[in-house]
């Protein structure tokens, strides 16, 4: 069990995902062969690695929106067959249904699930208060900044209390200081579900302030599993160091990613 998971006491747990003996691609050559990776349940694994490395097609894969050439993804011990709502999915480009408003696109999951009107509109304002919009409940999408957006997206993937969320570099499109602020606001967030989270991104200090494990990957598969101590996280990459934590570890764990990344160069 994470510091997360620990600090909230969930009754329902996050997911586990294993994925044995994976070959992932899109009918040429493979993009990812023969992985073994598992996702302990409410942990949050980032996955980094160059461009093209295949994070996005594991993401896609946990969802159920490519099936493996080879191997098995398991979900809690049951194959993965095709997307489901147990899996949220938060995409960089907002993916948010511009016809909708806010309320719209927040009460979609619940929907699905079938929950009654009243019940569906209580749960989506929780959430959209959660995320810091309250007051934007009735806006439409375009008329929403790029952080704001991002923020509806969270909203919306938790709503539906899935047991994982897969974020496919959700703040890569924001400026710095929304980027941020952002991530104060999942750290928030995520404290409030027993979600297991597997998260995309390029950025090294991103993936040192989020993660309980780091996976690096490159050419073609898995290149290290990296444990994040929660001493090792601060909170902002500028930060220093928390008081007592081990510095030394954050930056080696760094220099240990940075290397892996130009080896796969
Ligand atoms: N729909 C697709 N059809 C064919 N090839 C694809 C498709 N999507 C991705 N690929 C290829 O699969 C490889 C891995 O792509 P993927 O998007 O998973 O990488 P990534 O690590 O997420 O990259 P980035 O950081 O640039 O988003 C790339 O070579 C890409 O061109």
């Amino acid at each position: 069990m994470t510091a997360r998971t620990a600090a909230v006491a969930p009754a329902r747990t996050g997911m586990a995902v294993t994925l044995s003996g994976v070959t992932l691609g899109y009918g040429r050559a493979a993009v990812l062969r023969d992985i073994d990776l598992d996702v302990r349940p409410g942990e949050l694994l980032v996955l980094v690695g160059p461009s093209g490395s295949g994070k996005s097609t594991i993401l896609r894969a946990i969802a159920g929106l490519l099936a493996p050439e080879a191997g098995t993804i398991r979900a809690d011990g049951v194959p993965v067959t095709g997307p489901g709502p147990d899996r949220a999915m938060v995409f960089q480009d907002d993916g948010l249904l511009p016809w909708r408003t806010v309320r719209g696109n927040v009460e979609l999951p619940l929907s699905i699930r079938k929950v009654a009107s009243a019940e569906r509109r209580r749960l989506a304002d929780g959430w959209i208060e959660r995320v810091g919009l309250a007051g934007c409940a009735d806006r439409l999408p375009r008329e929403l900044s790029g952080g704001m957006r991002q923020r509806v997206q969270l909203a919306r993937s938790l709503a539906g209390s899935p047991r994982a969320v897969l974020m496919d570099e959700p703040f890569g499109a924001l400026d710095a200081q929304t980027r941020a602020g952002m991530q104060r606001l999942l750290t928030g967030v995520l404290a409030l579900t027993p979600a297991t989270v597997v998260f995309v991104t390029h950025d090294v200090d991103e993936a040192l302030l989020l993660a309980d494990r780091i996976v690096v990957l490159g050419r073609g598969g898995v290149r290290a599993v990296l444990d994040v101590p929660p001493g090792a996280r601060a909170a902002s990459p500028a930060d220093p160091p928390p008081a007592g934590a081990p510095g030394g570890v954050r930056r080696a764990l760094r220099d240990q990613i940075l290397t892996e990344l130009e080896d796969t160069a």
